[in-house]
C-alpha cells in the first residue's frame, strides 16, 4: 500500500497554478503528523494517481488572485504608514530655524575663509602658470601629432609588421589632418584675441592676463596640491546605511538575525527609505520574525559598537503604533549629552499659562518637548546626581511664571537648590530636618482641607460657568473664587514619605491630592532618589500623570517610574549612562514615550527668572505668604496629631468617644480642627494604625452608651512607634 502523506496543517500553501498539475511534496520537512486531522481539500481534484501523496492535505491560505483588483490594492494602503509632506525639520518652527542658522553660518564661514586667502591663491597660480603654459603647448603638440598612437606604431616597427604599420600610419595621417586645422584654427584665434587684448587697454587687459594666468596657473597645478584647502574640517557622522545597519544587527549575536542573514535566510527589510531626521538619521527596520525591539534595546552598547558611533548617538525605539519587530532606528550626528542644550524659551522672557504647553525640554532631534500641568501631576525621578532637580527647576520656573498660580515649595535635601523660588512661593521650606518635612506636611493638610472647598465651589456654579466641574482658565482668573492654580513642588520627596512620624500621612495626603486635585486645579510635582516602595508609595506612582525617568539602576525603579511593564515595553532609562545628565523618558504628555533632555538653567539664572516672575506676581497683585513676607505657616506646622489627640485624652479615660475627641481638638487648635468630624478623624488616624472601634462611654448627663471611639492605649502605642521609643 502507498505511504499515506499527511502535512501538518500551517505548513501548507495553496498552489500555485503551475504547480497545480505536479505532485506536491511536504516543503516543512515534518514528514507523517498522524495526530492531526486530515482535512480532504476540493483542490485536490481528480484522482491522478498522486491520490496516495494528496490525501489529508489542507489548504489554510488562500491563492493570491493573479490580478489584484484596483480597489483591494487601494485598500492595501489603508493601514500603510503614511511619510510625512512636509519633512518634520520643517515642520518644527525651532528645528527649521536652527538648520536655516546653520546653514548660513556655515556659508559665511566657508566665504569669509577663501576671500582672505584670495592674494595667496592669485600669487599660487601665478607661480603655477608657466607650468600650465608648458602643459597646455606640449600638450596640444603631443595631441595634433597624434603622439600618444607612437607606441603601437613602433611596436608594428619592432615586430616587423608592415600591415599594421601601414595602416596605423593611414590612420594618423587622417587625424593629424584635421587636428592641424584644428590647432592652426585655434593659434589664430588666439593671436586674434591676444591682439584684441593688448589694443584694449586699462582694465580688459588687466583682467583678461588675469584670467589667462588664472586658467594657465590651474592646468599647472599638481593633482595632490589643490589650490584651495578645505575651510572645514569634517567630524560629521558618516551616512547611515542599510549595509551599515545589517552589519551592526548581524554583530548582536542574536540568533534568529544571524539565521535571517545567512545563506538562505530571508534578510532584513527596510520598510521605508533611510533618511535624515533633524540632525542624524531615521532608519525603519523590519526584524527577522521573532526578534522584538527590546532585544535590540537591551544591546543598545553593541549595536553602538557595530555602527561605529558613540553610545549617546544610538537611538533604538519600538515604533510604538507597530508590530514589536519594527524598530525605530535613530542615529545621531553628535551624542546627545554632546550637544550644546538650547535656550530655555522662556530664560528671558516670556511669562507661562499653566493652562497651554510650557516647554521642559528637546529630544534627541533637537526638538521642543513641552509639558501641560494642568489637570497632570509629575514625578521625577533618577539617581542622585542625574538631573532630576534640574528637571523640577524648569517646571516650577514655568509655574513661578504664571502669575496665577501659587506656589508651594518644599526641597527636603537642604541644599537650596530652589532657592530661587523663596521670591515667588506661598509656601517655602528647606532641608531635611523633622520641622522643615512637618510645615511640608501642613502645608499638604492645607492643600487637602483647600480641595474640599474648591470642589464645593465649583459644584455651586450653574453649569453653564463650569459645565465639566472643573477648573478652566476663566474661573482660575476669578480671584474671588479662590481657583487659582496651586502647584504643590516636593523635591527629594523620599524624606517626606520615608519619615517614620509624617510619612504614613503625608502619603495619604499626596494619594488624595493626586487623585482629586486635578480637576481642582491642584498640581503636584515630586522628585525623588529612591523611586521604591517604601519611600513611593503606591497611591502616588500609580496615579501620576507625567513620568519622567532619569538614570535609574534597575528594573523595578524604573517600572515604579514609568509604569507596570514599562521596562518590558522598551522604556529602559537603565540604558543611560553617568554623562547623559538631564536626559530621561517621559511618559505621560504625548501619546507615545519620548527621550528628552529637560533644558538647563543654572541657580543664577533662576534666580532673575523668579524676578521677572515676583514682578509679574506683584503686578497682578497674587504675591503672597512667605515671598511676600506674611506670616504664612500654618497653624500646624509641627504638629502631630497622635500627640494632639494624646494630649486631649486624660490619663484616666481608658477609652473616649471620638466625638468628644474632636470637640477637644477643635478648642486645642481651632485653625487646624475646627468643623473636623469623627469620621475625618478616623481617617487621619488609620495612616497611624490606630482604627476606631466601638467604645462604651457616658455623654455629659451621665448617660452611657456604645459609640465609635478610640481606645487610650492605641494612640500610645502609635506615639512610641512614632518616636522609636521601645
Ligand atoms: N538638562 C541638563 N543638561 C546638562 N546637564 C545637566 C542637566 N540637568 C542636570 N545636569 C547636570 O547634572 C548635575 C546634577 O543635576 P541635579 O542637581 O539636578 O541632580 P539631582 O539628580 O537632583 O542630584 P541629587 O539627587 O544629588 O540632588 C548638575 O550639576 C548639572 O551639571
Amino acid at each position: 500500500m502507498a505511504e499515506v502523506l499527511r502535512l501538518p496543517v500551517p505548513y501548507v500553501d495553496e498552489p500555485t497554478d503551475a504547480e497545480a498539475d505536479e505532485p506536491r511534496t511536504d516543503y516543512s520537512g515534518n514528514g507523517v503528523d498522524e495526530s492531526r486531522p486530515a482535512v480532504p481539500s476540493a483542490e485536490d481534484g481528480p484522482d491522478d494517481g498522486n491520490n496516495d501523496i494528496l490525501e489529508g492535505k489542507v489548504l489554510v491560505d488562500q491563492a493570491a488572485p493573479r490580478r489584484q483588483e484596483f480597489r483591494t490594492r487601494l485598500l492595501a494602503g489603508r493601514g500603510a504608514r503614511r511619510r510625512p509632506i512636509i519633512a518634520p525639520w520643517l515642520r518644527d518652527r525651532e528645528e527649521a530655524k536652527t538648520t536655516v542658522r546653520w546653514a548660513v553660518d556655515y556659508g559665511t564661514h566657508i566665504a569669509g575663509f577663501h576671500a582672505v586667502r584670495i592674494p595667496l591663491y592669485a600669487a599660487t597660480l601665478a607661480a603655477r602658470s608657466p607650468r600650465g603654459l608648458w602643459r597646455l603647448v606640449a600638450g596640444t603638440w603631443r595631441w595634433t601629432c597624434d603622439a600618444e598612437a607612437l607606441p603601437l606604431r613602433l611596436n608594428a616597427v619592432d615586430g616587423n609588421d608592415a600591415d599594421t604599420y601601414l595602416r596605423l600610419l593611414r590612420e594618423r595621417d587622417n587625424r593629424v589632418r584635421w587636428r592641424r586645422l584644428l590647432a592652426s584654427g585655434g593659434l589664430l584665434g588666439a593671436g586674434l584675441a591676444a591682439s584684441a587684448v593688448a589694443a584694449a587697454g586699462g582694465v580688459a587687459q588687466g583682467a583678461a592676463l588675469a584670467a589667462l594666468v588664472g586658467v594657465l596657473g590651474w592646468i599647472g597645478s599638481p593633482a595632490d596640491k589643490p589650490l584651495m584647502g578645505p575651510a572645514v574640517v569634517s567630524t560629521s557622522a558618516p551616512k547611515l546605511t542599510s549595509e551599515i545597519i545589517v552589519r551592526a544587527l548581524g554583530a548582536l549575536g542574536i540568533g534568529e538575525i544571524n539565521k535571517a542573514l545567512g545563506k538562505g535566510g530571508a534578510g532584513i527589510t527596510f520598510p521605508a527609505p533611510i533618511t535624515r531626521d533633524g540632525p542624524g538619521w531615521r532608519a525603519d527596520v523590519d526584524l527577522p520574525y521573532g526578534v522584538t525591539v527590546t532585544d535590540i534595546m537591551d544591546r543598545r552598547e553593541r549595536l553602538a559598537s557595530g555602527l561605529r558611533r558613540p553610545l549617546g548617538c544610538v537611538w533604538p525605539e519600538p515604533a510604538h503604533d507597530q508590530h514589536a519587530g519594527r524598530l525605530v532606528l535613530w542615529v545621531g550626528d553628535q551624542d546627545m549629552n554632546q550637544v550644546k542644550p538650547p535656550a530655555w524659551p522662556l530664560a528671558k522672557s516670556g511669562t507661562a499659562d499653566l493652562f497651554k504647553a510650557i516647554p521642559f525640554g528637546t529630544d534627541q532631534r533637537g526638538r521642543t518637548i513641552t509639558l501641560t500641568l494642568m489637570y497632570a501631576n509629575a514625578l521625577i525621578a533618577a539617581m542622585p546626581g542625574m538631573g532630576k532637580t534640574f528637571a523640577l527647576r524648569i517646571l516650577a520656573l514655568a509655574a513661578a511664571l504664571d502669575a496665577l498660580a501659587e506656589l508651594r515649595t518644599f526641597e527636603l535635601k537642604g541644599s537650596g537648590d530652589l532657592s530661587a523660588l523663596e521670591k515667588v512661593a506661598h509656601h517655602y521650606g528647606s532641608g531635611q530636618d523633622d520641622e522643615t518635612i512637618a510645615a511640608c506636611l501642613a502645608s499638604l493638610r492645607e492643600v487637602r482641607k483647600d480641595l474640599e472647598r474648591r470642589a464645593q465651589t465649583l459644584r455651586k456654579l450653574p453649569k453653564d460657568v463650569c459645565p465639566e466641574n472643573k477648573v478652566t482658565p476663566q474661573l482660575a482668573a476669578k480671584k474671588s473664587l479662590g481657583l487659582r492654580p496651586l502647584v504643590f513642588i516636593v523635591d527629594e520627596c523620599q524624606n517626606l514619605f520615608a519619615h517614620p512620624t509624617y510619612g504614613a500621612e503625608a502619603a495619604e495626603l499626596c494619594t488624595a491630592i493626586i487623585k482629586l486635585g486635578r480637576a481642582f486645579g491642584v498640581i503636584l510635582l515630586l522628585a525623588t532618589q529612591r523611586p521604591d516602595k517604601d519611600s513611593l508609595p503606591t497611591g502616588v506612582s500609580a496615579n501620576v500623570g507625567i513620568r519622567f525617568c532619569l538614570r535609574v539602576m534597575g528594573q523595578v525603579e524604573n517600572d515604579m517610574v514609568l509604569g507596570t511593564s514599562a521596562y518590558r515595553n522598551g522604556l529602559r532609562a537603565t540604558t543611560f549612562g553617568l554623562r547623559d545628565k538631564g536626559i530621561g523618558y517621559l511618559v505621560g504628555d504625548a501619546d507615545d514615550p519620548q527621550i528628552g533632555r529637560s533644558y538647563y538653567i543654572d541657580n543664577l539664572t533662576a534666580d532673575r527668572i523668579c524676578e521677572r516672575a515676583r514682578a509679574l506676581r506683584k503686578a497682578a497683585g497674587t504675591l503672597t505668604g512667605y515671598a511676600a513676607g506674611e506670616d504664612s505657616a500654618p497653624d500646624d506646622a509641627g504638629v502631630s496629631l497622635i500627640d494632639d489627640v494624646a494630649a486631649v485624652i486624660g490619663s484616666d479615660e481608658e477609652k473616649i468617644w471620638s466625638e468628644t475627641v474632636v470637640k477637644r481638638l477643635a478648642e486645642l487648635r481651632p485653625g487646624l480642627y475646627a468643623g473636623w468630624t469623627p469620621g475625618q478623624l478616623a481617617d487621619a488616624l488609620k495612616p497611624y494604625g490606630v482604627a476606631t472601634r466601638q467604645v462604651w462611654g457616658q455623654d455629659e448627663d451621665g448617660k452611657g452608651a456604645n459609640r465609635r471611639g478610640i481606645v487610650r492605649e492605641d494612640i500610645q502605642e502609635a506615639a512610641r512607634e512614632a518616636t522609636g521609643t521601645p
